[in-house]
């Protein structure tokens, strides 16, 4: 079942700014990730996602519900951390999360709590005088505190240090377990490849691909570094290797691609070498990225 549906959705801003017919279905229980350069068009996405902005054209159903018409009923069921957290002038950290829990009748407040001390989060200071990182988990608490079934998350781990970043994603693959389905944008490939399913990514205001992680988790294509141990050996590789993507003359040094079912031979032959070391460089969700988009660049 979808839980997010955007069909068609154009927001355009004029000089080729906003988003442009955007298609993307988030199903159940997913995590979906929206990753794009800035000024790509995720907050854009979100805010439409929210009903925050009306698009130009296009349609977004969440729960089957067309957003811009039941706008207070589909709310009930979402979790939100904004992109920019700005919050009213009404006191410490504490009164806004109390605020926040009885807007939306939240009454058993065990999992804020937990969720407090697990980001170490010290309610009792000033909303206005809290750092970035402060705001940042007192919008997550907000946010996760009623277990909501759905949670949109505009790049929430923005201003967290290293150890918050984990704390977070700890709390995301929780949310899940429980069955939340989850679309979140975020700047960091590491946090996107731990957590999400889907990834979509966007360029110019375009959906460039939609891919699953397993395709990148599992890529049949593997990258290879070795290094010879004399130029004769690696001279020779040069002449004779199929695989080769990139040398590096001084250092003796090779990149090769090697599809998963070749292998056997791949190695067979290379045995036949001097080679110092050999070693597999991990197939990241970034190099996956950073190729779609030079290659959408050459489309344009
Ligand atoms: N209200 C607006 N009026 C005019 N242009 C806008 C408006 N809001 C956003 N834009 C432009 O639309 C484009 C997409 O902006 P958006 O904030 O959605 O990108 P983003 O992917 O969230 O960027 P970032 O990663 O930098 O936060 C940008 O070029 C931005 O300047």
């Amino acid at each position: 079942m979808s839980i997010i549906e955007v069909r068609n959705l154009t927001k355009d801003y004029g000089l080729s700014k906003g988003i442009f017919n955007i298609n993307l279905e988030v199903k159940q229980g997913e995590i979906f990730g929206f990753v794009g350069t800035n000024g790509s068009g995720k907050t854009t996405t979100i805010r439409n996602l929210m009903g925050f902005i009306r698009p130009n054209s296009g349609n977004v159903y969440i729960l089957d519900q067309e957003v811009n018409y039941n706008t207070t009923q589909i709310m009930k069921h979402i979790g939100y951390v904004p992109g920019e957290i700005s919050f009213p002038d009404i006191g410490d950290g504490d009164v806004f999360i109390k605020s926040q829990a009885e807007m939306i009748g939240l009454k058993n407040m065990d999992y804020a709590n937990y969720l407090i001390k697990k980001f170490g989060l010290d309610t009792t200071a000033n909303l206005k005088h809290m750092s970035k990182g402060m705001k940042q988990k007192t919008a997550i608490v907000s946010a996760f505190m009623a277990k909501p079934d759905i949670l949109i998350l505009d790049e929430p781990s923005t201003g967290l240090d290293p150890l918050m970043r984990e704390i977070f994603v700890e709390v995301l693959i929780e949310a899940k377990q429980r069955g939340s389905t989850i679309f979140m944008s975020s700047h960091v490939f590491e946090e996107v490849e731990k957590t999400c399913d889907r990834i979509a990514l966007l360029h110019n205001g375009r959906i460039v691909d939609v891919v699953d992680m397993k395709k990148i988790r599992h890529n049949e294509l593997k990258t290879y570094k070795i290094g010879f141990e004399n130029e004769i050996d690696y001279q020779k590789y040069m002449n004779e290797n199929i695989y080769l993507t990139s040398k590096n003359n001084k250092y003796l040094q090779t990149t090769v691609d090697v599809k998963d079912e070749q292998i056997n031979e791949f190695m067979k032959e290379l045995s036949q070498y001097k080679v110092k070391y050999i070693k597999e460089v991990k197939y990241t969700l970034k190099k996956y990225f950073l190729k779609k988009i030079s290659e959408d660049k050459k489309n344009d």
